[in-house]
């Protein structure tokens, strides 16, 4: 099968900061319409500084970087350019996450954010990409401008699809957020949340029991306690896996040692996302041809992942009949389209 052919597989992307589509170019053309000075001499000079050693690392820049965000129109160009670059790598709803914390911060008010990326998503509806917004609340900040920041947008929360954990997770576990995640369920929003990317699979019984996350973004590290992986299995709670974050990330060490084979032979309901594509070296498309390009016995599974992050999406019934009849057309133009797996949520053996 084609690089091509791979990276056309209609795909529902569930975890994306849209933060973290911020091309360098962008960070440059931004910096200069709103006259913000950058600690950078030139786009290569910033892409020579993607060196990341921890989730830390990364972070670090990536605050840096959106200084550059300031007007509601910055946020519709920005999710308007991942739309288009998402739905050429064959994604056809994003459920997509923004860190109003990281803006408020710096006197940007959340519903400028808000309403352009809802512009963004609006243009991109009309042009075949529909998705929604998670509001992800920052874990290494106070719990207090966590719920701050949610009843701030509580008058709001019919343009929300839930809400998100994000940014440093160790030393900051899911039950800190205990109170937010009732809040937002009283909203009426649905809940996922970032546990077991760097941190433990004790973090993930924690988003799991005590927020009531309905799929878990990352959650590799569940892999490490039986129990865990038995309990993802039965209840078939989605993974939100993102191959080239953990290997850009460090923490794992390269493509071909991803557990990704394991959490599909474990039977765990996996989709592959692309985290923050400007950072890590490739949008969802790309991760999925990395991976086969490391596992070429995923093949088969490519119909899985699809269908999987369909059923996993916060989208309609309607929407999601749509999605599936889009995989449909793409398993019935590829070569040996008999071997590929249809059912279950693992891998032939
Ligand atoms: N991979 C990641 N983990 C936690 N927080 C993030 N914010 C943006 N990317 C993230
Ligand atoms: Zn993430």
């Amino acid at each position: 099968m084609s690089t091509a052919h791979i990276a056309s597989l209609p795909t529902a992307e569930l975890h994306l900061h849209i933060e973290g589509t911020l091309e360098p170019e962008m960070v440059f053309e931004l910096a200069e319409r709103n006259s913000v000075a950058l600690p950078f001499e030139s786009v290569e000079d910033l892409r020579e500084a993607y060196q990341f050693t921890s989730l830390q690392s990364f972070l670090d820049l990536y605050y840096d970087c959106m200084a550059v965000l300031q007007t509601r129109d910055d946020f519709r160009i920005l999710g308007e350019r991942y739309l288009t670059r998402a739905y050429d790598q064959g994604v056809r709803h994003a459920e997509i996450f923004f860190d109003a914390q990281a803006h408020t911060a710096r006197g940007v008010p959340a519903e400028d954010v808000l309403d352009g990326l809802l512009d963004a998503l609006n243009a991109g509806a009309r042009r075949g990409i529909t998705g929604g917004l998670i509001l992800s609340f920052l874990r290494d900040r106070p719990v207090e401008e966590a719920l701050e920041t949610l009843e701030s947008l509580a008058h709001r929360a019919g343009d929300l699809l839930g809400v998100g954990l994000d940014s440093a997770e160790v030393g900051y576990p899911p039950e800190l957020f205990t109170p937010v995640f009732a809040r937002a369920k009283e909203l009426g929003l649905h809940s996922v949340a970032h546990a077991g990317e760097e941190g433990p699979a004790a973090y993930v019984w924690e988003a799991l029991d005590l927020l009531g996350a309905e799929r878990i973004d990352h959650g590799i590290r569940s892999l490490e306690d039986p129990e865990l992986v038995e309990r993802l299995r039965r209840d078939r709670v989605p993974l939100t896996v993102c191959p080239l974050s953990n290997v850009k990330l460090a923490v794992i060490p390269s493509l071909a040692e991803h557990p990704i084979m394991d959490l599909l032979d474990q039977g765990i309901m996996v989709t592959v996302n692309s985290d923050d594509p400007a950072y890590f070296g490739g949008y969802l498309g790309d991760n999925m041809a990395g991976l086969v390009d490391a596992f070429p016995a995923l093949e088969p599974a490519l119909e899985r992942l699809a269908r999987n992050s369909v059923d996993a999406s916060f989208g309609s019934s309607a929407r999601k009949a749509e999605l599936h009849a889009l995989i449909d057309k793409w398993v019935s133009n590829s070569p040996h389209r008999g071997d590929l797996a249809v059912d279950g949520g693992s891998l032939p053996s």
